[in-house]
């Protein structure tokens, strides 16, 4: 089960994005995703280098928003796309083997196009709507998730809203991921923010 952040610079109240990144990954985040939608080409490869140096102690992938030139630049572990970035079979073509390929699925339709695809995770995109992102279509809800986990074959990660009242309904109804920016990069300690969340999807777990 991954505990799956998503950084937003703009949610982090003014504090460095390594610091909330290097305290939520020590609170138990699995996995991070470098998502900036404004930086230029060069800084977001020093950024996305940074980040791995920082990630690789603790043994934490990294995934890059939407580019795949980045993700090759900076040896990042993946890439994740949605509908209207790279295609799939470009990717594919592109991306070493091993790397990281998640997608975002915002309708059934999308869902059932990906079960010809071989994909880390399929995202369902967005679960509840969110502030952090408002470009999205209809949010899927928990009825949405039940319907993706019976017709899809990939492992489900949920986005959009999840925090620490809605992550356990969420991974009973099918998510194996949990994607958050704002329930860790906007809270008072993402360190303690993480590690609730992480104890809550080990607990359910063990059920
Ligand atoms: C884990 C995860 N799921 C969904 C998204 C959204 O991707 P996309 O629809 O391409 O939107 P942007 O993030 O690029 O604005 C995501 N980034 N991560
Ligand atoms: C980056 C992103 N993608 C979404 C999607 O629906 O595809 S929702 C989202 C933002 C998630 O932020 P928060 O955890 O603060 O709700
Ligand atoms: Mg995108």
């Amino acid at each position: 089960m991954q505990l799956y952040l998503v950084t937003d610079e703009n949610a982090c109240l003014g504090r460095d994005l390594f610091w909330v990144v290097e305290e939520a990954v020590k609170g138990g985040v699995t996995m991070v995703q470098l998502r900036e939608k404004s930086l230029g080409t060069r800084a977001f490869i020093d950024r996305a280098k940074k980040m791995k140096d920082i990630l690789l102690p603790y043994n934490v992938p990294l995934i890059i928003n939407d580019r795949v030139d980045i993700a090759l630049a900076s040896d990042a572990d993946g890439v994740h796309v949605g509908q209207s970035d790279m295609p799939y079979e470009m990717l594919k073509d592109l991306l070493p083997p091993e790397k990281i390929i998640g997608l975002s699925a915002e309708t059934k339709e999308d869902v059932l196009e990906a079960e010809n695809w071989d994909l880390t995770y399929l995202a369902v995109s967005p679960l509840f709507s969110t502030p952090s992102k408002t470009d999205t279509l209809r949010p899927w809800g928990m009825d949405g998730l039940k319907w993706v986990k019976a017709n899809s074959k990939h492992p489900l990660v949920v986005i959009g809203g999840l925090n620490e009242t809605n992550t356990a309904e969420a991974i009973s109804n099918g998510a194996e991921g949990i994607a958050i920016i704002s329930a860790i990069c906007s809270a008072i300690s993402p360190f303690e923010a993480a590690r609730y969340l992480k104890f809550l999807i080990n607990k359910i777990e063990k059920i």
